[in-house]
C-alpha cells in the first residue's frame, strides 16, 4: 500500500551497488520509461530493474515537443510522483540541467528531494531537442564537464547516480563524443549515455574508453537499430534504457480504440484488449488499502458485523 517500502537512499545503494557489483541478474539493468506513475507496478511486476522519467515523454504528455520548453518543476514533480510508486531506482532525463553550473546544481538538489536514484545530463546547447533528430548543437566541451562537476558538487547524498550524456557522436563523430565522455568521467560522472549510437561497435569503443558504466538508449524511430539486451551485454552495456515505449505502446492503443469508437459507434470489441477492472486495482494495490482502513477502523456495530467490512 502507498506503494514505495524502501527509502530514496537505499533505492540509490541499490542501483549503486548493482552497477559496481553486477551478479547475473544485474549483468544488464533494463530501465523502462514510465508514461504514467501507474506504470512502474507492471514494470517492477514483470522483473524489470529500474524505471526512468523521459523528457520526450513528461514534454509530450504535456502536448509539446521535447525541446526544452518543459520547466525543472514539472519535470520534479513527475519524478516525485514516480519514485513515490517503486521500489525500484528511478532515473531522470535532466536534459541540459535547465540551464549553467548554478541552475545544474540547483536542479540537482530539486530532483534529489524528488526521491529519485539518479539523472543525466547531456551537452546540447539551450534549448535541447530529442537526440534522434538532426540539427542538434553542442556547448564546448569545457562548458559541459563544468555542468557535470556542478552537479557532483551540488548532491548532498554521494550515492545519487550523475550520468553524463554525449550528444555529440551526431554533431562531431565518435571519436570525439568518447573525448567528451572521457573528460565527463574526469569531472566526476559516475556513468555515461552516448547517444544515437549507430551501431554495436560503437558501443564497444566507448565501453573500453571509459571506467564507468555505459547506457544504451532504444528509443523507437530513432536513429539506432532497436538491439537487443542480449547484443548489448555482449558488448559490455550496463543500462538498456526503453524511453518512450510504454507511451508509444498505450498511445497507439488508445488511437485504435478510438478510430474502433468512431467507426462502430461501440467498444465492445475493444475491451477484450483493455485492462481489466480487477487488474487495474491489482496495480493500485486496492485491496491493501482496504486491510489497513478496516485494521484501524474496526468497531462492532449493534448486529454484531465489523464496522467498515460489513
Ligand atoms: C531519451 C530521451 O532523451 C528522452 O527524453 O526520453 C529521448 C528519446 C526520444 O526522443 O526518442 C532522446 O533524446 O533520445
Ligand atoms: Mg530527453
Amino acid at each position: 500500500m502507498l506503494h514505495a517500502a524502501t527509502t530514496a537512499s537505499q533505492k540509490r545503494q541499490a542501483l549503486r551497488s548493482a552497477l559496481v557489483q553486477p551478479t547475473e541478474g544485474t549483468a544488464l539493468l533494463r530501465f523502462i520509461g514510465a508514461f504514467t506513475p501507474l506504470s512502474t507496478s507492471l514494470v517492477a511486476g514483470k522483473g524489470f530493474e529500474g524505471v526512468y522519467v523521459s523528457g520526450a515523454v513528461v514534454s509530450a504528455e504535456l502536448g509539446l515537443p521535447d525541446i526544452g520548453l518543459t520547466t525543472l518543476t514539472e519535470v520534479a514533480a513527475r519524478a516525485a510522483q514516480v519514485a513515490r510508486t517503486t521500489d525500484l531506482p528511478v532515473l531522470v532525463d535532466a536534459d541540459t540541467g535547465f540551464g549553467e553550473p548554478m541552475n545544474v546544481a540547483r536542479t540537482v538538489q530539486v530532483l534529489e528531494d524528488a526521491g529519485i536514484a539518479g539523472l543525466h545530463l547531456e551537452d546540447q546547447v539551450n534549448p535541447k531537442r530529442c537526440g534522434h533528430l538532426d540539427g542538434k548543437q553542442v556547448v564546448p566541451r569545457e562548458v559541459a564537464a563544468q555542468r557535470i562537476a556542478a552537479a557532483v558538487r551540488a548532491r548532498r547524498d554521494p550515492d545519487l547516480l550523475i550520468m553524463a550524456r554525449s550528444d555529440a557522436r551526431a554533431v562531431e563523430g565518435l571519436d570525439a563524443a568518447i573525448e567528451r565522455l572521457k573528460a565527463y568521467v574526469d569531472a566526476g560522472a559516475d556513468a555515461v549515455f552516448p547517444e544515437a549510437m549507430l551501431t554495436l561497435a560503437d558501443y564497444e569503443r566507448v565501453v573500453s574508453a571509459v571506467d564507468v558504466p555505459v547506457l544504451a538508449n532504444l528509443t523507437e524511430f530513432g536513429k539506432a537499430p532497436l538491439f537487443t539486451h542480449a547484443q548489448l551485454a555482449d558488448v559490455g552495456v550496463r543500462i538498456a534504457l526503453h524511453p518512450v515505449s510504454l507511451l508509444r505502446t498505450a498511445m497507439g492503443a488508445v488511437e485504435r480504440a478510438l478510430d474502433a469508437l468512431a467507426t462502430t459507434g461501440t467498444l465492445e470489441g475493444e475491451v477484450s484488449s483493455m485492462l481489466t477492472r480487477a487488474r487495474l486495482y491489482e496495480l493500485i494495490d486496492y485491496a491493501g488499502y482496504n486491510d489497513f482502513d478496516a485494521d484501524v477502523f474496526t468497531f462492532e456495530v449493534p448486529d454484531g458485523k465489523k464496522g467498515l467490512q460489513a
